[in-house]
């Protein structure tokens, strides 16, 4: 096996380009079997294959910089940098990352996770190289989908206007994590297909072979004749208009020919953009077959057949959405979907089939589908944006600027709310109740289990007072039972869902069951505490929260969500606001970014867990001693 001998880019430049295509075949069978225990993204990774090779045959990594967009197609990257030994541990605890990650290896110089990143880092690489006098090569690599996302547009017109030398390597695959959209894959899907462009460019250069040694002058007019037939008939000019020089398409499974486009591009002067052709899930049939489904697994598969296990038991809270959402627009016409390019991802494929032209997929562009759903609200429409929470992350300004201030009646359906698991610090669904809360006109909502979800959801729909938000975690329900006609929840209310007087937990979303399972271990030791259902962020239950200060009874906020700006946070604004000082401790994520493991890893490493969290209620009875004998 050529596999074994590679433990870093040198060993790879030690091989000849004919043995490559077996290198090539045996990086594909390696990935097939290490994911299909460990799962991960496989699709993307099969894709990019032969594109990794050459880069890392051609080209010095570290010092000439690798820009992967998204990072999630890094793993032949990491492979080939000696990190091949640690694919049984890819996207778990103290494991593998399943991005681009700087802390493992000097040849992972860009970090990503969200996309549309990469371009704006090549540039600034390319800038910073220039002004240290240095002469390394920048390569960005950046896929057809991650190309929809605006900042990478805003980098492109950066990139063009200042001329720096650099290499921009377009993956088009066609694919985002859905089938690709918008006119820009429109656009490239010509040049993809333009039998015209190609037969003449081939034919013109036969041509051009044929003819003895042409001297200067007739090579330039052959050069400008050839510029000139490409501006006809090649719609790849859109790049060369953006001031980069466009070289393609190439076949992205061929390790000779990107090499040979990689030099052609190193030897133009200013940005060049390589467009490349490749199959997402190239050499596994079933990920070739359903590159959507193979984009990224969770969990294990079994080879042969393709078949993907899936975890048993209640269904996933984005299932639940996409079928309430399905329910409710039956009955409700102006409802429509708006996702950023995660049909799939957030439960709406079956709504997209139910109702054709209602389900708006605008590609990797959070913040274009945030201002349009505004608009969708302000002209009578019921705009429900579904989004990750990570993801929203794009849009604040839009929120704010857009639909807030407007108090525009958007629903935003908030999924992947809280840990997310395997994707790590890049994709936590942790920030969005502090970097909404404050934002006036907002109410933001968590149900604690499915049938609170639905009943949220209906709650939304008949809401009509302006933007309003549902966020929800990316776990399986509870496998409660559900209401048939699920009826809306009050504003602002909060439910007691377990009574006591000795403390109270105020919890919110699955932590109200981390609180539940604390409070049935603290009677065990005579201590009867109080678990609060605060499902609304926004606004706060202050008449609730008037009776808890009342009754002087220490409370302890469980948020599975950053403590700084949280619900915790809210809860101490109002009292302070009152005037009152009442015992309040906050649980939840503290200042610092939680890497990759399992949810439950998660969970455990800052301390949600039903343990800690009545050590923490426990400890208020030596509070409350220590307060009394101060007295
Ligand atoms: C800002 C942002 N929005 C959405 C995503 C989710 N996401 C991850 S990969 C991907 C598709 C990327 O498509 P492309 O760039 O073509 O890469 P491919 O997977 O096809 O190689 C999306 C939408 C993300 N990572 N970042
Ligand atoms: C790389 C990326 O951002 C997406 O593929 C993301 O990993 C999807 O997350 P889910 O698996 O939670 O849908
Ligand atoms: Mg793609």
């Amino acid at each position: 096996m050529l596999l074994d001998s590679i433990h870093s880019p040198t060993d790879l430049k030690r091989l000849s380009m004919s043995e490559l295509p077996q290198l090539a075949q045996e990086i594909r069978q390696f990935l097939i079997e290490k994911l299909s225990v460990t799962g991960g993204h496989l699709a993307p990774n099969l894709g990019v294959v032969e594109l990794t090779l050459a880069m890392h045959y051609l080209y010095d990594s570290p010092t000439d910089k690798f820009l992967f967009d998204v990072g999630h197609q890094a793993y032949v990257h990491k492979m080939l940098t000696g990190r091949m030994d640690r694919f049984d541990t890819l996207r778990q605890k103290d494991g593998l990352c399943g991005f681009v990650k700087r802390t493992e290896s000097e040849h992972d110089v860009w970090e990503a996770g969200h996309s549309s990143t990469s371009l704006s880092g090549a540039m600034g690489m390319a800038l910073a190289r220039d002004m240290q006098g240095r002469s390394n090569k920048v390569i960005a690599v950046i896929g057809d989908g991650a190309l929809t996302g605006g900042m990478a547009l805003e980098a492109l017109n950066h990139i063009g206007h200042e001329k720096r030398k650099l290499t921009v390597v377009l993956n088009d695959n066609e694919m985002s994590i859905a089938p690709n959209v918008g006119a820009l894959h429109n656009y490239l899907g010509k040049v993809r297909s333009d039998k015209t462009y190609r037969k003449a460019k081939d034919e013109f250069e036969w041509l051009l072979r044929k003819v003895p040694a042409i001297g200067g002058k007739l090579a330039r007019t052959a050069e400008r004749l050839k510029d000139s037939l490409k501006y006809l008939v090649v719609p790849g000019m859109l790049f060369e208009e953006f001031g980069l020089k466009y070289l393609g398409p190439v076949d992205g499974h061929d390790t000779e020919k990107l090499i040979e486009a990689f030099r052609q591009a190193d030897n133009c002067e200013g940005p060049v953009l390589v467009h490349i052709l490749t199959v997402k899930g190239k050499g596994y049939s079933p990920a070739e077959a359903d590159s959507h489904k193979w984009h990224g697994i969770t969990g294990s598969y079994k080879i042969e057949s393709g078949q993907v296990l899936k975890p048993v038991g209640p269904p996933m809270y984005t299932e639940v959405f996409g079928n309430t959402l399905i329910e409710l627009a039956e009955k409700d016409s102006r409802i429509m979907a708006i996702t950023p390019a995660m049909p799939g991802g957030s439960g709406l494929l079956g709504f997209a089939q139910r109702f054709p032209g209602r389900m708006i997929d605008v590609g990797i562009a959070e913040q274009h589908a945030a201002t349009m759903s505004a608009a969708l609200a302000m002209e009578g429409m019921k705009p429900v944006y579904a989004v990750y929470s990570t993801f929203l992350q794009r849009a604040y300004d839009q929120v704010v600027h857009d639909i807030c201030r407007h108090n525009a009646n958007v629903i935003f359906a908030i999924d992947r709310a809280g840990f997310v698991g395997g994707d790590g610090e890049t994709h936590q669904g942790v920030y969005d109740i502090a970097y909404l809360r404050h934002i006036p006109n907002l109410v933001l909502m968590m149900p604690k289990d499915e049938n609170e979800l639905r009943r949220m959801m209906a709650t939304a729909v008949a809401y009509d007072d302006g933007p309003i938000a549902i966020r929800y975690p990316r776990e399986q329900g509870r496998g409660v039972a559900m209401d048939e006609q699920p009826s809306p929840i009050p504003i602002g209310s909060w439910e007691v869902v377990r009574d006591g007087d000795y403390a109270a937990i105020l919890a919110i979303g699955p932590m109200v069951h981390v609180a539940e399972e604390a409070a049935e271990l603290l009677k065990r030791e005579g201590l009867s505490v109080r678990v609060v259902n605060a499902r609304f962020v926004k606004p706060l239950d202050e008449a609730m929260l008037a009776q808890l200060a009342k009754e002087h009874l220490p409370m302890l906020v469980l948020e599975e969500a950053a403590v700084a700006g949280g619900l915790g946070s809210a809860i101490l604004e109002h009292y302070a606001q009152q005037g009152l000082k009442p015992t309040v401790q906050l649980a939840g994520i503290p200042d610092r970014f939680i890497e990759h493991a399992t949810i439950k890893e998660q969970r455990a490493e800052v301390g949600l867990t039903a343990e800690e969290t009545a050590k923490q209620v426990r400890a208020f009875a030596l509070l409350k001693r220590q307060r009394q004998t101060a007295n």
